[in-house]
């Protein structure tokens, strides 16, 4: 590419809908370019930029930005800027357009160049751009776009959480469904909905750092989705490029305690993330120092999914604040808020008597957490193995101060005693501090020769992976992994079916986190949960609480939390004095443990249930997918597009291909699509049972990519044919034109939702009767056939001048069209926003969580809708003439 100058004109070669380009910055390794005519700014690395050149020849039209069009004579060039000399079409004076004064909006004509340029394409390659425009227009009115690809088994009650969340405009909600059930997969949808459609483009992710790269895998192997870690260093180096660093990247995954450090915050503030996900949100404490920093990023960033499993980990106060981050309007008040759920059971009935979906949403919207909160529970899904408890009592010892503790602890005994007797099976232990985990792992090495993998804060994120990944290795892994408390959250182990706890938390919650681990979707035995403990010990204090207080072992809990904050000072207390509990408080605690999941039952799990998900919808989303999927076509289109590109595929048994660039390959480079090459699959069950095979849907970007090079690329643009029809006179010619209907719009505002791209394809025969009504492009396509280039260059030659007249002509008809048309999705849109924003504003007249800038954004996307659709392009996507020759 040549080097860029400011004020050059560039095409975006993955954007086109963004109009034209122009460079407002080219210093460094980076770019910026403005789009004006969708208000649109991207930042680029001068090396790898998607870029097309926009430049115009002499007796091409080009187009002032006031409006007016000329004809261009003459091109000259001074500093990299091109200047174009030409006459006015509407008076013919001279005029001096320097490329900067040309208009953002490009009708783009690519194919009527080529044609009078002489180029003329295979017709196979034809073929492919005319199946590619269709497919492409699926895809974009496809209500389930973004939701295609996931590498995910299609689970109702996520399915329903990520389309409810991710077509709002401005989600903000908690995602809380019970460990393990798949809030990380949930948001992945939601992120990849959201991208695929435009409504959001900058996407901020905050998780534990030791949960930062299985995020990062996760997205890339399930969503094929790209993101970058960054830490100090990454910013730094950043800093060389840009004023603030998150301004470098789209996708960014950044650790908690990153997030709370102060020197980057205000970077952070100022760099326009549009939709903010906070991982494990129970640790964002209130009454923490940089809560108040958290706050401002939440205020600022328009979408914010919190995750968690247990809310209330820390109090039933902080999951109030939390919701505030949400939405500090509808949660202003904890008292009120807390008032509101004595009223849940009635509410409850109420709602379960409803059977219309609409009066139904209109209930839950109006109480409680309702359009906030959405939590599944194992209960209501079903499905999962069993948890076995064996708690296991060993003997009291004195701790010898000049020894190891792990010379004389029985449970060390008992630990190596339990990896002999289960070598085929591996297992988690899991227990408070990282001390401990060193210690424990210096034990097995040196008592029984086992090195175990070890899992804590000291190690760095790659020693962490590194041995994650040294404990699932199948062949020569480690049986047992040693995990600090660290482990016990986020991660995913649901391979292991054995976990020991080496300890016991106070905190319910973290008992809860920990065996989640092991008990989450995919696994595939029953749980055995292992607790050797010694008598006197604290943990022989907390069995009791736990095990005949509230069934915490064998059961999911979500009100431990609670009860542990009703008896938190005896509980304390006992430990402090290594005193038993009393019999009376474990049968308080049974007792209100029984009342509370009672109530919980009645009321507050009835309507978290009936917001978190609602059969009937997810099944039709799910059915939707199928449709939309339509494999069959895509493995068609795809292995014909590789043929056509020069990508060599091998099929490898029935489901599987292998694809890799061939010597001849017609582009540069493809996404997703190494030299090396790359198995593939069309279908998401062998996808799943193939971790090292890539899934394309219609949604993965090496797909996309390729209709992207087929509709906007000259690629097939122009083409011609012989027909043999002994029917019709030999000589006789046809034109067949296919016209597309663009309108640039800013992507977030999502405007294919209502004007996916269109095409009109007219036929003329040399007579210029207009026959596409009659003939289809199929029969056409039965009785064309490929004739060679210098041929095509004759025919060319000879119909220049009557193609161009029918072109002209069927561009009349096409704008005529294109009016009607756009004028029918005009209405459409301002239907259905008018219709979205009355519902919200009724809902707001009774429930204050229905937010005013949701109501807003609507107002905005129906400004820049109606606005875009005074603009529109035409562009003639593709020609073809054939002429009849039998
Ligand atoms: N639809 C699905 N298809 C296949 N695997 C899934 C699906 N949903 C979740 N999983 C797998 O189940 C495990 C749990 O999912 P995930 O990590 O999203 O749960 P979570 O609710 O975020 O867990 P935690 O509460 O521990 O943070 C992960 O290994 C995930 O890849």
């Amino acid at each position: 590419m040549s080097e860029f100058r400011v004020g050059q004109r560039y095409l975006s070669e993955t954007e086109t809908e963004l109009g034209l380009g122009m460079i407002t910055q080219a210093e460094g390794r980076h770019l910026t370019v403005m789009f004006p005519a969708t208000g649109e700014v991207r930042l680029y690395s001068a090396q790898e930029a998607p870029l097309a050149r926009y430049q115009l020849q002499v007796q091409q039209q080009g187009k002032h930005a006031d409006g007016w069009s000329f004809t261009i004579q003459e091109l000259t060039e001074s500093q990299g800027i091109v200047t174009y000399h030409g006459l006015r079409d509407d008076n013919q004076e001279s005029v001096v357009v320097p490329e900067t004064q040309l208009s953002h909006q490009v009708d783009s004509n690519p194919a009527l160049t080529r044609l009078l340029a002489g180029q003329a394409d295979r017709l196979d390659m034809y073929q492919l751009r005319c199946e590619a425009s269709e497919h492409l227009a699926h895809h974009q009115a496809s209500e389930v776009a973004g939701l295609l690809g996931v590498r995910t088994h299609l689970l109702p009650h996520q399915l329903y959480i990520a389309k409810t969340v991710a077509d709002r405009y401005h989600p903000r909600v908690l995602l809380a469904d019970e460990v393990g059930l798949g809030k990380t997969i949930e948001a992945g949808m939601i992120i990849k909905r959201r991208l695929t459609t435009g409504r959001s483009q900058r996407v901020l992710i905050v998780v534990p750092e030791s949960l930062m790269h299985q995020w990062l895998v996760e997205l890339r192997r399930r969503f094929a989705l790209n993101f970058t870690l960054f830490d100090d260093e990454r910013c730094e180096q950043a800093e060389a490029d840009s004023e603030n660093p998150f301004l470098t990247e789209q996708h960014i995954i950044i650790s908690s305690r990153f997030m709370h450090e102060s020197r980057w915050s205000q970077a952070l503030l100022e760099a326009e993330f549009d939709l903010l996900i906070i991982d494990e949100a129970h640790h964002l404490q209130p009454s923490a120092p940089e809560f108040s920093a958290v706050k401002n990023l939440c205020e600022a960033v328009p979408g914010l999914l919190l995750l968690t499993a247990t809310p209330e980990q820390e109090g039933a106060e902080g999951h109030f604040q939390r919701l505030q981050l949400l939405d500090p309007d509808r949660f202003s008040n904890f008292a009120s808020f807390q008032k509101e759920q004595a009223h849940y059971k009635e509410l409850a009935e109420q709602a379960e008597s409803v059977t219309d979906p609409a009066e139904l949403d209109d209930l839950l919207d109006k109480h409680g957490t309702g359009r906030v909160m959405f939590r599944n529970r194992r209960a209501d899904i079903g499905g999962f193995p069993s948890r076995h408890f064996h708690p296991v009592e060993l003997d009291e010892f004195e701790a010898d101060e000049d020894m190891p503790w792990w010379m004389e602890d029985p449970r060390i005994d008992w630990l190596l005693d339990h990896i002999k007797q289960n070598r085929s099976e591996k297992a988690l232990l899991i227990c408070k501090t990282a001390e401990q985990v060193l210690d424990l792992s210096e034990a097995l090495r040196v008592l029984a020769g086992v090195q175990a993998a070890t899992f804590h804060e000291g190690m760095t994120l790659t020693e962490r992976d590194r041995s994650a990944a040294f404990f699932a290795s199948e062949e020569d892994g480690s049986p047992i992994l040693l995990c600090s408390e660290i482990g016990s959250e986020g991660r995913n182990f649901q391979f292991v079916h054995q976990l020991i706890l080496f300890d016991l938390p106070t905190n319910p919650d973290l008992l809860e986190q920990r065996i989640g681990r092991l008990d989450r979707i995919g696994q595939q035995q029953d749980i055995d949960i292992y607790l050797p403990y010694s008598k006197g010990s604290t943990e022989a204090i907390l069995l009791p609480w736990y095990e005949q207080g509230m069934n915490a072992f064998t059961q999911c809990n979500a009100i431990g939390r609670k009860l542990y904050d009703a008896f938190a000072a005896e509980i304390e207390q006992a430990i402090a004095e290594q005193q038993p509990l009393s019999t009376e408080l474990l049968e308080q605690t049974k007792e209100l443990h029984k009342t509370w999941l009672e109530h919980n039952r009645e009321g507050q799990d009835k309507l978290q249930a009936l917001n978190a998900c609602r059969p009937e919808t997810a099944e039709k989303i799910i059915e939707q997918i199928h449709r939309d999927s339509d494999t069959d076509t895509l493995a068609d289109f795809m292995i014909a597009f590789c043929d056509r590109f020069g990508i060599n595929n091998e099929v490898l048994d029935e489901e599987r291909w292998f694809i890799r660039p061939g010597e001849h390959m017609r582009i540069g480079s493809l996404p997703g699509l190494p030299d090396d090459g790359i198995t593939v699959t069309f279908d998401r069950i062998t996808a799943l049972n193939f971790e090292d095979t890539d899934f394309l849907s219609w949604d993965h970007p090496m797909v996309q990519a390729a209709l992207e090079l087929l509709t906007a690329d000259d690629f097939g643009s122009t083409c011609v044919a012989e027909l043999k029809n002994p029917a019709i006179p030999a000589g006789s010619w046809f034109l067949e034109l296919d016209f597309a209907s663009i309108v640039p719009a800013p992507k977030a505002a999502a405007l294919q939702e209502f004007c996916p791209l269109k095409s009109l394809r007219l036929l003329f025969n040399g007579q210029g009767q207009e026959l596409s009504a009659k003939v289809s492009r199929e029969l056409l396509d039965q009785q064309a056939s490929f004739i060679d280039k210098k041929t095509a260059r004759q025919v060319l030659r000879q119909l220049r001048e009557p193609a161009q007249k029918l072109i002209h002509s069927g561009q009349q008809q096409a704008r005529d069209w294109q009016h009607s048309q756009l004028e029918q999705v005009k209405q459409n849109a301002l239907n259905a926003l008018q219709h979205e924003q009355n519902r919200l504003l009724e809902l707001q007249k009774k429930n204050p969580s229905v937010r005013t800038s949701e109501i807003e954004a609507i107002d905005w996307r129906e400004k820049q809708i109606t606005s875009a659709l005074e603009r529109p392009q035409l562009s003639l996507q593709a020609v073809r003439i054939l002429v009849n020759n039998h």
